[in-house]
């Protein structure tokens, strides 16, 4: 499937297919294998007559050029609003003045103070009243755990709470099935299905009603009928209030973005009776964006923290720093609750001063990319800085995954683990352009949701670090899914145990 060049063999009429299908199931190694061997950038050869060829590049010069520089060339298209159909006009979804009007309202209200302390209030309340009590009945039973999983039903609480102020609770010890939960689940599938099989085949199945489109369908039904049922509560609820002319001190505990989205939404005009379907887009785009991202990143954070132990030593010493006056509580309990409450309570501080702990998420986000894959298609031919011809027929694909792998952008350690890559000579972050560290995204399409995402990977991180210690599974397989989302394959298994109370704080 190779000639004597190195390159996959380009067959009469299949092309490259057949070096690529034979490839699939390692496609993320193998983009890593190619990439570095052809200078970062390679074409692919589709099979004649299906305009299938697509240009894989992970070469900065190309990302800065295609992301930010003539960023005007590159739209989602309408390609990928048909494959992301349930999102509908979301932010996700939407190119030119619609999308700026997303992503204005997007970064104002994230950026909002009061919406930033309901954030941080509530991630700690679902630490402590759902992450914790799960661990600690897991380490009372001694029960074999999914952690992917539990990051999952973590992300999926927090993420519905903070945008829409209600709390499915499928974190608990029970790990509850739910509709909602489990219809997110199978839309990605979906999307992938989209992605895999020809265009027509998958319209074909949609008309009909039948296999992976069937269940597409259904689960569009079951997270509609969802969100706005959530939307017309938080309706009553608002409109209680103003009849009754109380208002709801929101000091204490902050606001939800759903107060702030429809406090916008009323007064625009703009609307009309497409209110609820913006709303709606809103947050279905909102809860697709944050869910998986950051549960797939927390997941192969602790996996990599397994594997390198003396990581995981030093993020105690600075977790222990910080925290040094809580060491000489005798109780357990009391210690661990100690520990929480200081941890919640000085969460502010200690976000930006966890800089050791920073670097080794971002260590983890490099190595593996909650999203793998980005597609582009130019609206214009055009020459690419690195030097190859794209034209409108042609898909550019960036392997993320690849991306943080080259040993010419990373250095000869590119496959360590290395937390010290992020941490500069005077012990502050050090500052990687996102071109480079394509994790979030670059130029004007960057993640809004990136400090929401630390802040929940951190409370997370730290909040289990300090109090429990975790055993992989011996002989389960982590492998990473053939998936637009990095999942683990077949889930990250693990035992866990209560730190001992005796020990020193962090051992
Ligand atoms: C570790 C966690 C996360 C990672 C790695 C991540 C990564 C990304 C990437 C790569 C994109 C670009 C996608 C594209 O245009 O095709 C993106 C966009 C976006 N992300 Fe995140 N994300 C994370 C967490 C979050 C969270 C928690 C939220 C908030 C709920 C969020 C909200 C968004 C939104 C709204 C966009 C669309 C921005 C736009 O198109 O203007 N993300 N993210």
């Amino acid at each position: 499937f190779r000639n004597k060049n190195g390159f996959p063999t380009n067959w009469p009429v299949v092309g490259m297919l057949p070096a690529l299908v034979m490839v699939l199931p390692r496609i993320h190694d193998y983009f890593c294998e190619i990439m570095e061997e052809f200078q970062l950038t390679f074409v692919y050869e589709g099979p004649w007559f299906t305009n299938m060829n697509v240009l894989a590049t992970v070469d900065p010069a190309n990302i800065h050029h295609i992301f930010s520089k003539n960023f005007g060339n590159y739209p989602k298209g309408s390609k990928f609003k048909e494959i992301f159909e349930v999102l509908g006009d979301g932010i996700f979804n939407t190119d030119s003045d619609l999308w700026q009007y997303h992503r204005k309202m997007a970064q104002s209200f994230i950026a909002h103070p009061q919406f930033h302390k309901f954030l941080v209030n509530k991630i700690w309340e679902k630490v402590e009243t759902g992450l914790i009590p799960v661990l600690d009945h897991a380490s009372q039973q001694g029960l074999v755990i999914d952690l992917q999983d539990l990051f999952e039903r973590f992300t999926f609480d927090t993420i519905c709470t903070i945008i829409m102020d209600h709390d499915p609770k499928t974190l608990r010890v029970d790990l509850p099935d739910l509709p909602s939960f489990k219809a997110l689940n199978d839309i990605e599938k979906a999307f992938l299905h989209r992605h895999a099989v020809p265009v027509c085949v998958w319209k074909l199945q949609r008309w009909l009603g039948v296999g992976q489109e069937r269940k597409y369908r259904q689960s569009w039904e079951v997270l509609d009928a969802f969100i706005y049922e959530c939307l017309s509560k938080k309706k009553e609820e608002m409109s209680k209030r103003s009849a009754s002319k109380e208002r709801k001190s929101h000091n204490e505990v902050g606001i939800d973005l759903i107060t702030l989205y429809m406090d916008e939404v009323q007064q625009s005009a703009t609307f009309g009776s497409n209110r609820d379907k913006f709303l709606r887009d809103t947050f279905l785009n909102f809860l697709a964006a944050g869910r998986d991202t950051t549960s797939v990143a927390l997941s192969w954070f602790f996996y990599l923290l397994t594997r390198n132990p003396h990581v995981l030593s030093k993020i105690k010493e600075e977790l222990d720093s910080m925290m040094i006056h809580l060491k000489y509580h005798h109780d357990d309990g009391e210690l661990k609750r100690s520990r929480l409450n200081y941890l919640s309570r000085n969460f502010e501080e200690l976000n930006g001063k966890l800089v050791y702990l920073h670097g080794a998420l971002c260590e983890a986000l490099r190595l593996y990319p909650p999203l793998a894959f980005e597609a582009k298609v130019p609206i214009e031919q055009e020459i690419l800085p690195s030097g190859h011809k794209v034209d409108p027929n042609m898909q550019i694909i960036i392997s993320m995954y690849a991306m943080g792998r080259m040993k010419s952008i990373w250095g000869e350690d590119s496959y360590e683990f290395k937390p010290e890559r992020w941490i500069s000579e005077t012990g502050r972050i050090k500052h990687q352009p996102s071109y480079k560290f394509f994790t979030f995204n670059a130029g004007p399409r960057t993640c809004v949701g990136k400090s929401m995402a630390f802040a929940q990977m951190k409370a997370v991180a730290s909040s289990i670090i300090c109090n429990y210690h975790i055993e992989p599974v011996k002989d389960h397989l982590v492998i990473p899914d053939i998936s637009v989302i990095l999942h683990m394959k077949h889930g990250f298994k693990i035992v866990v145990k209560r730190s001992s109370v005796h020990t020193k704080l962090g051992d």
